[in-house]
């Protein structure tokens, strides 16, 4: 299966070129950013004497020539407008931007007015453990934002056993990879060193994406408080969900019997970490009670699991290949 990947400049366009070069089923045919003119080794030194393949200036129409499926690792808005055009070619397209992920008011909300209006309808959200039937009959799939993936997992278990009024709270840890490779203050070195620091309290633009797919999948409303922080780290994404149950019930059990058949999700006796998972599509999930005091522990690599190996567990769901064809399992331990 001959695949695209556009945005390949970035930190998840370079994830996915390391998972497609390896992978047994897909052969990247097109790489591209926003100027071309490169080979892929000037733009990712690292793939020196690994890889030659020239990078182009995205075009979907070349796109639709030489691949079948197009994964877009790009910023949002500028995917709607390759997403659109790729559909139209009848190449499938994996989305890891927030293009597709919502419901059209909720994404105008907190993003910006959408230009492709008529393909929202079609996209399916791609949390495999929760969507895998519907992602295999998917042409447009939407990539989850990493710090949804990663409170999804953990939280949606125990939704319904939560006391119905009461509040969540989701305190979240994320690398600097996961801001993207454009310079900003706050990346600075001498500014995040030794350093941390929450963001946006209560206003980052993933707590209408995990409140909406809470109502989808379980039909609840609560409020969710969500509160993103920085990590002087590369990669790595730690969350800690705080909620209160109806019940003092059996919570591993439940946890240990949600996923007993999901092959990228773990079950741990003690509160996870940043490197268990590193390099891998692994969900990492601890569970601990107090009475009726719910705390739920989980941790990602959200260039991989929040990203680039979600979404080619997505591709291969969607293309009719085993979900763990060319997926990482082994961590980047020590
Ligand atoms: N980083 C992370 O951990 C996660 C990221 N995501 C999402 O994945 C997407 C990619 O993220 P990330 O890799 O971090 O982003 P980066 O900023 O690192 O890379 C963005 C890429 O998009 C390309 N690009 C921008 N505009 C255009 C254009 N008009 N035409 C063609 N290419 C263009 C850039 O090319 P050029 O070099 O030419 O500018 C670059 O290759 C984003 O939507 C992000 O929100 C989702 C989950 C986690
Ligand atoms: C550390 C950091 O800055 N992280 C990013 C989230 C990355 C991501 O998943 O964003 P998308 O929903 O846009 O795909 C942020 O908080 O904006």
């Amino acid at each position: 299966m001959n695949v695209a990947i556009i945005g390949a400049s970035g930190y998840t366009g370079l994830e996915l070129i390391k998972l497609l070069l390896t992978h047994p089923k897909f052969n990247i045919t097109y790489i591209a950013n926003s100027t071309g003119e490169e080979n892929v080794q000037d733009l990712h030194p690292c793939l020196k004497d690994v890889v030659n393949i020239d990078v182009s200036k995205a075009n979907a129409k070349e796109v639709a020539k030489v691949a079948d499926l197009a994964f877009l690792a790009l910023p949002h808005k500028t995917s709607m407008f390759f997403a659109k055009e790729l559909l139209e070619l009848d190449v499938k397209v994996v989305d890891l931007s927030a293009d597709y992920r919502l419901e059209l008011d909720t994404y105008e909300e907190h993003y910006c007015p959408h230009e492709d209006k008529a393909h929202i309808k079609d996209s399916v959200y791609g949390l495999p453990e929760y969507y895998s039937e519907e992602i295999k009959n998917s042409k447009l799939v939407a990539n989850p934002g990493c710090y949804p993936t990663a409170t999804l997992l953990a939280l949606l278990p125990f939704v319904d056993f939560i006391q119905e009024g009461s509040q969540i709270f989701i305190d979240a840890k994320s690398g600097v990879s996961g801001a993207g490779k454009k310079l900003s203050e706050v990346a600075h070195f001498v500014n995040l060193n030794e350093n941390s620091h929450a963001y946006n309290p209560f206003k980052h633009r993933h707590m209408p994406e995990i409140q909406e797919k809470i109502k989808l999948v379980k039909n609840k409303e609560f409020q969710i408080n969500f509160v993103p922080h920085l990590l002087p780290v590369t990669r790595g994404m730690l969350v800690s969900v705080y909620a209160t149950l109806k019940d003092e019930i059996d919570v591993e059990k439940i946890l240990e019997d949600t996923y007993v058949n999901n092959e990228f999700v773990r079950v741990r006796k003690t509160p996870v970490d940043l490197k268990m998972v590193a390099g891998t599509n692994f969900c990492d999930i601890f569970v601990a009670r107090n009475g009726k005091a719910l705390f739920i522990n989980s941790s990602i690599d959200n260039l991989l699991r929040g990203a680039s190996s979600q979404a080619v567990v997505n591709a291969n769901i969607m293309c009719g290949f085993e979900e763990n064809e060319g997926i990482p399992k082994i961590a980047y331990v020590p």
